[in-house]
Order: structure tokens, then C-alpha cells, then sequence
């Protein structure tokens, strides 16, 4: 069974799984396609990330891939905790430059889905923090792109501050909000 709620931007979305609790611990399905088509999520996964985090306090982000290679991901944290954070590029959006945060954790077993045409972040909560994710489209990195995490104009409460942060080479250089061309139009939303 699988449930799924919308965050205040409508496209992105939050699916709880059923958990069989027993006296050893649980077992829940991480994924399954049939459940996911059900529920009204029918997209093609295409492939499998794992992302380990040894400190707390890592961002990663904020990331997307720019068609033909554009994604949908599909996060769930198996160790530690994060906040993760998406942010709607559809140029038309009424949510245009908004975001979305909300708290993942191994223990929870929560997933969020990350729509095309949204910019995806996270923060590490823990130390020694993992995350496991599916995605539509194959990594391209001549198509991966990015916004910088702490850019005023998307005003993203990451609890951490930009000295205490850490990041990649990458990240740190990412152009702002207002400097991407309109990779995404609104054609997409719901
Ligand atoms: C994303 C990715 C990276 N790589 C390689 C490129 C590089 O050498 C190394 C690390 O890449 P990055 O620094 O881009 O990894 P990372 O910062 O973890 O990138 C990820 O961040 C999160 C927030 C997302 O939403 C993901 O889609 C992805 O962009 O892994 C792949 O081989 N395949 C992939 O799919």
C-alpha cells in the first residue's frame, strides 16, 4: 500500500509506505511499480543512487538535469536524517522560485518524489547519513546543472549556516536563481 500527500506545491509529493512492524523490527516495500501506478505515480525509473554522508551538516545541491536528460527522483533516507529541499524552475509557475522542505529519516521510511522541472537539495541532520534514490533519466553530467543553495533570493532556511556548511567545489559556485535561462515551462503542473 502505498499513500501519497502533496506538499503545498501540489507536484511534489510525499509517499508513505505500509511498515509491518514485528518483534525483530520491519519490512516495508521501498518500491513497487504496480503499488506506485496505483496510486497515480507511473513514471519509468531508470536508475539507482546511493549517496553516503559522513558529516553533519553536508549539502548537496541544489541539482537538476536540463532536458533530454531531465529527472524525477524519488528520495528515501536509510541511515541518519536530512532535510530535503525542493525548489519549483517551472518558468509560468504560479510557485515559481518557491520551495518545499520537509524532514526524511531512516526511521521514518517517508520518500518524497521530485518532479522535472524542480531543483532538488538536501542538509544532512547526522553524522554518517545515507540516502537511496531512483531517477527517470540517466546522469548526463553535460545536462546536469545547478542553483546555489544559499542564494537571498529563494530565502531556504537550511538550519546551517554557509561557514559550517559543507560542499563541494560545485556547489559553492552554482549561479543564482535569477541568472538561469527557462529550462522549464509550466506545462508540467497540475
Ligand atoms: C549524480 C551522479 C554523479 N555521478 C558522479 C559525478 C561525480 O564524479 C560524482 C559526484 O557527483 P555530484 O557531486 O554531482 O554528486 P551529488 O552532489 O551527490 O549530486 C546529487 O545531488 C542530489 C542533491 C541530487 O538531487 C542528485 O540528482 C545529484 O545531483 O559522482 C555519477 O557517476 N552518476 C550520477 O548520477
Amino acid at each position: 500500500m502505498v499513500a501519497v500527500k502533496e506538499l503545498s506545491i501540489p507536484a511534489v509529493k510525499i509517499i508513505v509506505l505500509s511498515k509491518h512492524n514485528d518483534e525483530r523490527g520491519f519490512f516495508s516495500e521501498a518500491y513497487n511499480k504496480r503499488c506506485f501506478s496505483n496510486a497515480g505515480i507511473d513514471i519509468d525509473f531508470v536508475q539507482d543512487n546511493h549517496a553516503f554522508s559522513a558529516k553533519k551538516g553536508t549539502v548537496r545541491g541544489l541539482h537538476f538535469q536540463i532536458p533530454p536528460f531531465a529527472q524525477d527522483k524519488l528520495i528515501r533516507v536509510v541511515s541518519g536524517s536530512i532535510l530535503d529541499v525542493v525548489v519549483d524552475l517551472r518558468t509560468g509557475s504560479s510557485t515559481y522560485g518557491q520551495h518545499v522542505s520537509t524532514l526524511l529519516c531512516a526511521r521514518g521510511g517517508n520518500q518524497i518524489l521530485v518532479p522535472v522541472g524542480f531543483a532538488h537539495g538536501m542538509v544532512t541532520l547526522e553524522p554518517d547519513t545515507e540516502i537511496l534514490y531512483k531517477v527517470s533519466n540517466y546522469y548526463s553530467p553535460s545536462h546536469d546543472r545547478g542553483v546555489l543553495w544559499n542564494d537571498p533570493e529563494l530565502a531556504i532556511d537550511w538550519g546551517v549556516s554557509g561557514a559550517d556548511a559543507h560542499l563541494s567545489k560545485k556547489d559553492k559556485n552554482q549561479p543564482r536563481l535569477s541568472e538561469l535561462p527557462a529550462y522549464f515551462t509550466r506545462s508540467g503542473e497540475e
